[in-house]
């Protein structure tokens, strides 16, 4: 396989197995530079392919190439471009905000110098500068969080790995960390995060894979997506927004109308909505199971609890 800056990740059968419990089965897949989501239900291998691409695990078998290096032949050279940030955070407690970048920067061979001009700078813009002298284990889960990925960006990754960046963490810091990371992207850096919550790939993600049963079942935009589960739903609902009928469509502008049409002159008072399936209901269709939905949060994204955002007709 050549690399060209326009290649990401490109993988080639790649298989890998703990014992006898193959994890993921003869993988292909090439990525453009971008933000790229990984989503899958618990256990589908999400972790394991990150932590190989990433040089963390070993691959057993096929060809994987990341910024067109080998993770398991190169992997101190791509350890030195690439970033991650696990559900995990490896923030030290004892330590504070300042210090944890320092050593991190030390870590990734910057000068003391040079690690206080990017700590400085990466503290601000994550909204650390006023907590940066205090020690990290007096932070909020959201802050921690938020340290924790600006610590893993002090050596300016091409590519970041976020590994369910936002897990755990409650509504308010769940929008704050989405905006970062769309800002990182519009600073040229790739990403590649894995998430449970269907939404969050949907709001992020250029393009979206669906891991299941150790294979990509689904890849495309969410739109895309969307489409593979047919067209637009028209809602009826009455004036206190209960739902009364939903009439599903080919999608297209004409065949919409049509219906539109046939319900005003039938019920001319009933209000209608029209929307897209949510990834919700593609994920129902490519799996067979539910995609996780974090039950205590309201929706960031001001959709209901189905995910549904709707659009009005
Ligand atoms: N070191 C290991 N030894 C044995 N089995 C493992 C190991 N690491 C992961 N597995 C198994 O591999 C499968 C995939 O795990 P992985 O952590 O990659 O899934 P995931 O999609 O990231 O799940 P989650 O969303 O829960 O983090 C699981 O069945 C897991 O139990």
């Amino acid at each position: 396989m050549s690399y060209t800056d326009s290649v990401l990740v490109e993988l080639r059968g790649l298989s890998k197995s703990y014992g006898t419990h193959d994890v993921l089965t003869d993988l292909d897949l090439t990525l453009p530079p971008g933000i790229h989501a990984l989503l899958g239900p618990n256990g589908a291998g999400k972790t394991t392919l990150v932590n190989i691409l990433s040089t963390l695990i070993p691959y057993d078998s096929g060809e994987v190439r990341v910024l067109g290096l080998d993770p398991r032949r190169d992997r101190t050279a791509l350890q030195g471009r690439i970033s991650l940030t696990g559900q995990y955070a490896a923030v030290d407690g004892r330590l504070s905000g300042m210090e944890n970048m320092l050593m991190m920067g030390r870590l990734f061979g910057l000068s003391r110098r040079a690690a206080r001009r990017r700590a400085d700078v990466l503290l601000e813009r994550f909204d650390l500068t006023a907590a940066a002298g205090k020690r990290a284990e007096t932070y909020s889960g959201g802050m921690r969080r938020k340290l924790d990925i600006a610590a893993s960006l002090i050596a300016e990754p091409q590519l970041i790995f976020l590994d369910e960046p936002t897990t755990g963490l409650d509504t308010r810091s769940r929008q704050a960390l989405w905006d970062e990371i769309t800002a990182l992207a519009e600073s040229g850096a790739s990403i590649l995060l894995t998430t449970q919550y269907l939404e969050e790939a949907d709001v992020l993600a250029e393009r979206i894979m669906v891991l299941h049963g150790g294979r990509i079942v689904a890849d495309g935009t969410a739109a895309e997506l969307k489409s593979r589960v047919g067209g637009s739903t028209i809602q009826l609902h009455d004036h206190a927004g209960h739902i009364l009928d939903e009439i599903p469509t080919g999608g297209s502008a004409a065949d919409v109308a049509h219906h539109l049409a046939a319900i005003a002159d039938a019920h001319p008072d009933v209000e209608v909505t029209v929307r897209r399936p949510t990834l919700d209901e593609v994920f129902l269709e490519l799996t067979g199971s539910p995609g996780e939905q974090d039950e205590a949060d309201e929706d960031p994204t001001g959709g209901d609890r189905t995910g549904r955002k709707e659009v009005a007709a």
